[in-house]
């Protein structure tokens, strides 16, 4: 597992991937913004993507906003899997029914081929041993995010104490670990010196952190300078 910090953008379309050919991040991260925290791409255009992006930095994508129902969860993995992405990423939106759909997740993220991320909001709550139940579920990483995109941040809901923990945790469980949520420029620095192994942006690739609009090249740029 990577030891540096690497950086991973999110992108809505080819086009948008096509705009970062000159500073690729280390991860192209399909969603669609617009619908939601972890909006879903059409599978043809995250098969477009993976296709045009041929294997010059690892590709994820998300597969929507989901109820915590195993059988709709298991069916959007496989279907996303399919594009030939190198990860899935699912999101745990807390909630009664999230540790028995772990549970029934189980036999069928550990045999997954694609390996599956787990992401979690820092907006929203969870069980005290969620970390353990996703590690015995067997998704390969976990991501923390903010769920309600109204410009509050990870560092505004999350202590950097609290992040250090989650990072520790995750790593001593030999999983990749992410961290994302409005993430600024300026919060690089700090992030950074956590050790996380991706640091996710939408937002502040795009021009007025208008994250549903379109992505700027010089933006990304900044990004990648300031994580080399
Ligand atoms: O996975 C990373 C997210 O797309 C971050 O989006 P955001 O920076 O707009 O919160």
């Amino acid at each position: 597992m990577s030891t540096n910090t690497q950086w991973l953008a999110s992108v809505q379309s080819l086009a948008e991937a096509q705009s970062l050919n000159a500073c690729l991040p280390d991860m192209l991260d399909m969603k669609q913004p617009a619908k939601g925290a972890l909006g879903a791409l059409p599978l043809d255009v995250v098969s477009d993507i993976v296709r045009w992006n041929a294997n010059r930095c690892l590709t994820s994508a998300t597969i929507g906003d989901l109820p915590m129902q195993a059988p709709m969860i298991e069916s959007a993995i496989h279907q996303m899997a399919k594009t030939g992405v190198d990860f899935v990423k699912v999101g745990l939106f807390g909630g009664d029914e999230q540790a028995d759909c772990l549970q029934a997740l189980t036999p069928f993220i550990s045999q997954q081929n694609t390996p599956v991320i787990a992401v979690m909001f820092a907006d929203r709550q969870y069980d005290n041993d969620v970390i353990t139940q996703i590690v015995n579920t067997g998704f390969r990483g976990v991501m923390i995010d903010t769920a309600d995109k109204n410009g509050q941040s990870l560092l505004d809901l999350w202590s950097t104490e609290a992040l250090t923990e989650f990072v520790q945790k995750i790593k001593s469980a030999d999983r990749l670990c992410g961290l994302a949520g409005a993430l600024r420029l300026g919060d690089i620095a700090t992030l950074r010196a956590l050790q996380p192994d991706y640091l996710g942006f939408r937002s502040a690739l795009c021009p007025e952190r208008n994250r549903n609009g379109s992505l700027s090249a010089a933006l990304a740029k900044s990004i990648a300078a300031a994580l080399q």
